[in-house]
């Protein structure tokens, strides 16, 4: 499904967060969302699945704004992985991916032999299924992490969410989760810090500075030296990716000035 920001702007307890956003997602892209610490990606992303609200503007999905349906079609179309997904609980794993199903009417009954299936699928692709039985309590940072992100691949969204899916994973992991969302064929919308990652997954990218959006394009368009200095304060080399052909970052601060 495609994804549109027009012209959004939140502001909270009176401070202006996110500036006059305007991108258009076509469906099936994959397009991150960079930028350095707080410049608005996380408040951005929220926008899209419905924790926050923009003050002014509109996040259409599909052409129809988003405030105008349900919560539960919203959670149809749209399913998110998120740095604050507090669970009090102590589920199992499998039981907290099941969860996932909820916005289908059917987290844990009727047409089970169908969730059961959606859930281990889901579970695989995130390399979570060994962890099923496991109290979800009782797993690593990132062993919760790819949980989470199976209950998010369960919900069989048409646009998938991510804040910052790779930063508990060690680097197989973070190679195995980028390719199992892309593999879904869904639009991908994902806020990473990552930013050989993001050249090597994205059709986009979209740069956040101080809550404005300030650069876009192809990531050989947005990947530059200037735009490194400029709203990264660092410096470094650029080479192509010699299988891939995009371009690749060597990080060095003595190039910064
Ligand atoms: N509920 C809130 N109340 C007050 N300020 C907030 C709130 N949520 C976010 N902010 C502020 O808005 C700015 C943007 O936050 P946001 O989490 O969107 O940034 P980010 O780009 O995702 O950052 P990071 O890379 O550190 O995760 C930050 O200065 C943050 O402190």
């Amino acid at each position: 499904m495609r994804v549109e920001y027009d012209a959004v702007d939140v502001t909270i307890d009176g401070a202006t967060i996110v500036h006059d956003v305007t991108v258009s997602i076509p469906s099936g892209h994959f397009v991150g969302i960079v930028g350095p610490n707080g410049s608005g990606k996380s408040t951005l992303l929220r926008c899209l699945y419905r924790a926050l609200t923009p003050s002014a503007g509109t996040v259409r999905v599909d052409g129809v704004d988003n405030l105008t349906v349900s919560m539960r079609l919203n959670a149809l179309q749209v399913a998110a992985f998120t740095q604050d997904s507090p669970l009090q609980f102590d589920f199992t794993a499998a039981e907290v991916v099941a969860t996932g199903r909820l916005p289908h009417g059917r987290a844990f009954s009727r047409d089970r032999a169908h969730d059961h299936l959606v859930c281990r699928e889901a579970m695989l692709l995130a390399d979570a299924q060994h962890l099923s039985e496991r109290s979800f309590l009782s797993l690593s940072g990132g062993e919760r992490q790819r949980v989470l992100i199976a209950r998010a691949f369960a919900q069989e969204p048409k646009v998938l969410v991510l804040d910052e899916p790779t930063n508990h994973l060690d680097v197989h992991h973070q190679y195995a989760v980028l390719s199992a969302a892309k593999k879904l064929g869904v639009t991908v919308v994902a806020a990473l810090h990552d930013l050989n990652l993001a050249a090597q997954y994205c059709d986009q990218l979209f740069v956040l500075g101080a809550g404005r959006l300030v650069c876009s394009g192809t990531p050989a368009e947005v990947i530059t030296v200037d735009v490194l200095r400029r709203w990264f304060e660092i410096g470094g080399h650029i080479i192509t990716h010699p299988r891939l052909g995009v371009p690749q970052i060597i990080f060095d601060e003595k190039e910064y000035r």
